[in-house]
């Protein structure tokens, strides 16, 4: 008699704590100040320090493409608990030669890292996973078309595609339609101080989504030399001239520091996020004002954000929540009244369609989500275990843990999928939720 192979249930069961999650974690640095800073870093005139910056399957795949346009990039010690400091050398002047670029699922990598191939000499071709294939990057691809630069993406406005730059790029006015994605917008700006003529950006579509990313843009460029003009909605101008080398501490992550504030509010307890930033352009910042709607209190004191839940969750109207939306809706579904979460129609071009995965897998668990033409309507409903599917997305992964707090037996497909930006997730979430002793990364 052969044997026959039966599938065998993978999967991480999500802990269901029974109790309230009280503890202090503390998050790896923001992957999208990480980022922002490596890019200046390889423009910049001279070595640049990032200190405490984000180890990440992103950021990993930005210093890999980084090197391979020409910059150094070394890791040396430092004083973070989530690995070394990074030094850059910036890509040297006249590099060139043809190269590749893997842009994996990262959304800045697809779209930061163009501008910077076409100032040197040579063709770079750029694609990623399979789901890459489907994010928007036509404004990237007209955009620099626009700009007298070389494109091949045959005829797609999707990876993959080939930049092939001849050494400089004239710059002057740009129009796009950013309606798919801030980060077409922050893309041009970043590396816009190195085109002959600097830029004007003109954004000619609808709503720009995730304004919070563009501000964050423009003052990481302004604390590096460049002056950046963007006094006009929807128009932003940058000066041509030098990027000014840096020696920068990067804040923690505040969007991901959110599934562990959402711990405390799904199950009334309370947790603390030390390192909090008194000032900062994070999308994430806005955690203090979105989870007291939510019945939650949240008190920011020497740098350490503690949030405190009610033991019940409250719905509500929830705008323009960006990134922060899949954990925001997972919260929504444990609520015991409606709530709806507008402005993220461009979810549906995130690492995967946000919109429909969410509806899908919260209904999967017996949940009543419905989507909306820009974002979701979630109804209270009585929620059980089963599998929640990931697809490849980090925030899917983390909602599925969310829900899994109050709702036993939920089984999250791919845990790992939380390596694109915090590969430290599932630790740090089963030593906060088992209330275990604080480990080296969670102590003050
Ligand atoms: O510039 C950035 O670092 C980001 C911008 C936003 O992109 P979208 O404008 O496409 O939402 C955000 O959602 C993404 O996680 C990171
Ligand atoms: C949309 C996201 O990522 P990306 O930078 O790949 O666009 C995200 O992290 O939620």
């Amino acid at each position: 008699m052969t044997e026959t192979s039966v599938p065998v249930a993978e999967g991480w069961p999500a802990p269901t704590p029974g109790r309230p999650v009280t503890g202090v974690v503390r998050v790896p640095g923001s992957k999208s100040l990480t980022n922002r800073y490596l890019v200046l870093a390889a423009l910049a005139d001279g070595p640049s320090r990032l200190r405490a910056p984000l180890h990440s399957r992103d950021s990993a795949l930005m210093v890999a493409a980084l090197r391979s346009l020409g910059a150094e990039i070394t890791e040396v010690s430092g004083s973070g608990p989530f690995g070394p400091d990074l030094l850059v050398e910036p890509i040297p002047a006249g590099a060139a030669g043809n190269t590749n670029v893997d842009c994996g699922l990262a959304g800045t990598v697809m779209r930061f890292v163009p501008p910077l191939a076409a100032l040197r000499t040579g063709t770079t071709a750029f694609d990623g996973d399979p789901h890459a294939r489907q994010r928007p990057m036509g404004a990237t691809v007209e955009a620099l078309r626009g700009l007298g630069i070389e494109v091949d993406d045959g005829g797609r406005g999707a990876l993959p595609f080939s930049v092939t730059g001849r050494g400089g790029v004239p710059g002057g006015r740009v129009e796009i339609d950013a309606g798919a994605s801030s980060q077409f917008v922050s893309a041009l700006l970043l590396a816009a101080a190195r085109f002959a003529d600097g830029l004007h950006l003109v954004h000619t579509g609808e709503t720009v989504p995730s304004l919070d990313h563009i501000a964050m843009t423009v003052q990481v460029l302004r604390e590096c030399g460049v002056a950046v003009d963007d006094s006009v909605p929807n128009e932003w101008r940058v000066a041509p001239g030098p990027v000014r080398a840096f020696d920068v501490d990067i804040e923690p992550d505040l969007s991901n520091a959110g599934p562990f504030l959402a711990a405390a509010v799904a199950t009334g307890g309370s947790v603390s996020i030390p390192g909090w930033p008194e000032q900062t352009t994070q999308v994430g910042d806005k955690w203090r004002e979105i989870l007291p709607q939510m019945g939650a209190t949240a008190e920011l004191a020497d740098g350490v954000l503690t949030v405190t839940g009610s033991g019940a969750v409250r719905g509500g109207t929830f705008a323009d929540t960006s990134e922060l939306a899949p954990t925001v809706a997972a919260l929504c579904a444990l609520a015991d009244t409606p709530s709806v979460l507008t402005g993220i129609a461009h979810l549906r071009g995130h690492e995967t369609d946000r919109l429909a995965a969410l509806r899908t897998e919260i209904n999967g668990l017996g949940g009543n989500v419905t989507e909306t033409a820009d974002g979701l309507a979630i109804s209270p409903a009585p929620l059980h275990g089963g599998v929640f599917g990931t697809y490849a997305d980090h925030r899917m992964a983390t909602a599925g843990a969310i829900l899994g707090l109050s709702v036993p037996g939920v089984v999250v497909e791919d845990i790992a999928a939380t390596s694109k930006t915090m590969p430290e997730f599932a630790q740090l979430w089963t030593g906060l939720v088992a209330g275990t002793e604080p480990t080296a990364a969670q102590e003050d």
